[in-house]
């Protein structure tokens, strides 16, 4: 090993597959080489593969390795150790490239983790890049398609990050089978955000879906259960949940729910569940709900998911940003541990003392690195 690759250990903190995404995205961005040693060693199936212990699967979905792959190929270079199972690999990172690039995980594998693993990256290029996603659009414990369109987009793009989302097909476990191109625009650098002030609600939609064979009372299920638990604390929205029956841009079998909230100063929040086998379709729409509610009822300005993937943009970005959030998450504080290791970027997390509720705030603040697209 070269003395200037970078030594990331993939067992601290959450000790999951975040870490090989923020590491990896970074030494692309950064040019530097790193080796990752014990991957996911916090997880029950350590190495390379998903290994959700809910997957109840043996098929492995190489999210993890696919999501790797690709960002070797956007940067042009080379990946040592990467096979399935694998506990140690090495990214040399080459030049930034625009231009095509495919991910196919074969399976279920998230496309929105493959997108969270590559967007960073393809913004430094030269030109637009588009990204051929292939696998589980609406996958377990992975932000849903709908999730990625709805509040990551809008969020991002207060740091100057613009991207389409062309969802073409939707896959579910365990087959896969979706497509998501994804175009992204290239940015010279990106600028820091400030958002401390959650406002009012002012909207609450989303979508209940089922494909393939199974009923469409399911989706119907889900949406009034969710809009009956939601109506219990928000009197005073009308909440719009349509119940959709997926037919010809899906492949195989799959319900779910996603909830949004908008809010008066731009904030977005979602709850969001999957149907699984043996579970009422109430019960998962109850279970976005209560979600959805968990993240309204603090006064911070992203929900538990979008919190940590937003640290990975304030590090990159150009100035002092500021998040207000609820509880901060094990993937946020490994996050930050990752690009406080790989960039110059500096974060604080302090409890925030104008908060009246009895739901605490805290306050991310990033002094990022300001890294400069050199191919602009
Ligand atoms: N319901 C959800 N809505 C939006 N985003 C979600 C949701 N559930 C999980 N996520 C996001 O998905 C990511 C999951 O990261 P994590 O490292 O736990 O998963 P992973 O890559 O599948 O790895 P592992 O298999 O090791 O758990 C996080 O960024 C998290 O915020």
């Amino acid at each position: 090993m070269d003395s200037t690759t970078l030594e990331v250990d993939g067992s601290v903190m959450e000790g999951g597959g975040q870490i090989l995404r923020v590491s990896a995205a970074l030494s692309c961005i950064t040019g530097t080489a790193i080796k990752i040693s014990k991957i996911r060693a916090g997880r029950t199936t350590p190495g390379l593969r998903p290994g959700h212990p809910n997957s109840m699967t043996k098929v492995t979905w190489p999210q993890h390795l696919c999501g790797l792959q690709l960002l070797r190929d956007i940067c042009a270079g080379s990946l040592d150790g990467a096979a399935i199972g694998s506990t140690e690999i090495t990214l040399n990172p080459g030049k930034i490239t625009s231009g095509d690039h495919l991910a196919d995980p074969q399976t279920a594998g998230s496309v929105g983790l493959l997108l969270q693993a590559s967007l960073p990256c393809a913004l430094f290029t030269d030109a637009s890049t588009q990204l051929c996603l292939k696998g589980g659009t609406n996958a377990e414990m992975a932000p849903q398609i709908d999730y990625t369109v709805k509040v990551f987009k809008p969020t991002l793009e207060k740091f100057g990050v613009h991207f389409d989302c062309d969802v073409k097909m939707r896959g579910y476990y365990p087959k896969g089978g979706g497509e998501v191109v994804v175009t992204v625009n290239p940015i010279k650098q990106l600028s820091p955000v400030t958002m401390t002030e959650r406002g009012t609600i002012t909207k609450i939609y989303g979508r209940a879906f089922v494909a393939g064979v199974l009923p469409y009372k399911l989706a119907k299920d889900m949406s009034t259960a969710a809009v009956r638990t939601i109506r219990r604390e928000i009197k005073d929205l009308y909440i719009s949940i349509p119940s959709l029956q997926e037919k010809d841009q899906a492949c195989g079998n799959g319900n779910g729910i996603i909830i949004i909230a908008e809010s008066s100063t731009g904030c977005v929040f979602a709850g969001s569940s999957l149907g699984k086998k043996g579970v009422y379709a109430d019960k998962v729409g109850i279970e976005a709900a209560e979600m959805l509610l968990r993240n309204l009822r603090h006064n911070g300005c992203v929900d538990e998911f979008l919190q940590d993937q937003l640290i990975i943009f304030m590090a990159l970005a150009s100035g002092t940003s500021r998040i207000r959030c609820g509880p901060v998450t094990l993937h946020t504080q490994t996050a930050i541990h990752v690009a406080e290791q790989l960039t110059q970027a500096k974060f604080t997390i302090s409890q925030s003392d104008d908060d009246q509720t009895n739901n605490p705030t805290f306050i991310i603040e990033c002094q990022g690195a300001g890294l400069s697209n050199p191919h602009l």
